[in-house]
């Protein structure tokens, strides 16, 4: 049996459709990366399966325990790093994490322990007493992850944790998610950052409009994305007779145009290089460069959703 079995889930707001007929099963140990395009429904079923929301219709079990039917003794089975920021800026960083690992039940000895592990594990010993407000975005997001998993959760989801942080930070929280993998939690991840996915999850899931539209493996992915290649061709300036001769051509499926940068997907590049070379030089588009890119997880993202991760 899976550790997360989210079955037939469906979520309406309003009489919209922001989950729709989910099915979902995520195994014990696993990065779960979960990827989705603004609006997809990824917080939804996060809140759900934390039993944040009313599940509408079908089920979700965590580690054997029905969300609807037990969600308390769900809730203490899981931390979630949520994507607004959920801490005191009036609160020192360890009284913030005092502060929740009270509402966990740990006391005495074991509390004083677990708070100082966290604060340790996000590498904010030498600022323990200072309150957040004098935090970096990063630090704060940090001490959000403390937060989360001072109880040893094994189910840890964190949402968009490193959305406007510096370099240093976000490797950081990476490196954390790694390190609480290897400890034992399951953790399912969103971003929109998609070399992050890419790098730290076992599997990845696509959401779009409310399902499930795609699920496995990097490999197993790239797979299905193969079947369409990708030319970016950097010019001095596209002009729009140049773009519609090239969207006209048989070979080629869709143009991406980003000022000057077109990206030109084709399930044949190799035979459409020669016209679409042909036809920018006839209307005097100048080519700086020109590259074939190999199919990647974002490839695939943008023929499934029709749009671009950070859109
Ligand atoms: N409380 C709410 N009331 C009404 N509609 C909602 C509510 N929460 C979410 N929705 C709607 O449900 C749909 C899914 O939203 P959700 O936040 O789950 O998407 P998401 O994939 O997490 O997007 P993002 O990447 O922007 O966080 C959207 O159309 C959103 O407007």
């Amino acid at each position: 049996m899976s550790f997360i079995q989210i079955k037939n889930v469906v979520k309406r707001y309003g009489g919209k459709l922001s989950v729709d007929h989910l099915n979902l099963n995520i195994e014990e140990g696993e990065v779960f990366g979960l990827l989705g395009p603004n609006g997809a429904g990824k917080s939804t079923t996060i809140k759900m399966l934390c039993g944040l929301g009313r599940i509408d219709h079908g089920e979700m079990i965590v580690d054997g325990i029905s969300v609807a039917k037990d969600p308390f003794k769900v809730k203490g089975r899981l931390g979630l790093v949520p994507q607004e920021l959920a801490i005191y800026e009036t609160l020192t960083a360890r009284e913030n994490v005092t502060f929740f690992a009270k509402l966990y039940g740990l006391r005495g000895r074991e509390l004083k322990q677990r708070v100082e592990e966290a604060i340790a594990f996000v590498g904010l010993t030498d600022k323990e007493n200072d309150k957040p407000i004098t935090f970096s975005g990063g630090m704060k997001r940090r001490l959000n992850i403390a937060c989360a998993i001072m109880h040893r959760p094994k189910l840890i989801i964190m949402d968009e944790p490193t959305v406007g942080i510096d370099p240093q930070s976000r490797n950081h929280i990476l490196e954390s998610v790694r390190e609480l993998n290897r400890m034992g939690s399951t953790i399912i991840y969103t971003s929109h950052y998609m070399e992050e996915v890419e790098a730290i999850s076992t599997r990845v899931g696509i959401m779009d409009h409310g399902r499930l539209i795609a699920c496995g493996t990097r490999s197993e992915l790239i797979e299905q994305a193969a079947q369409e290649e990708k030319i970016v061709i950097q010019t001095d300036c596209v002009n729009d007779e140049a773009l519609l001769e090239l969207e006209r051509h048989p070979l080629i499926e869709r143009i991406v145009r980003d000022e000057t940068l077109l990206e030109v997907y084709s399930k044949s590049t190799q035979t459409c290089l020669r016209d679409l070379i042909f036809v920018l030089s006839k209307h005097q588009v100048k080519i700086q460069s020109l590259n074939r890119i190999e199919p990647d997880l974002e490839s695939l993202f943008l023929l499934l959703t029709g749009r671009k991760l950070r859109d």
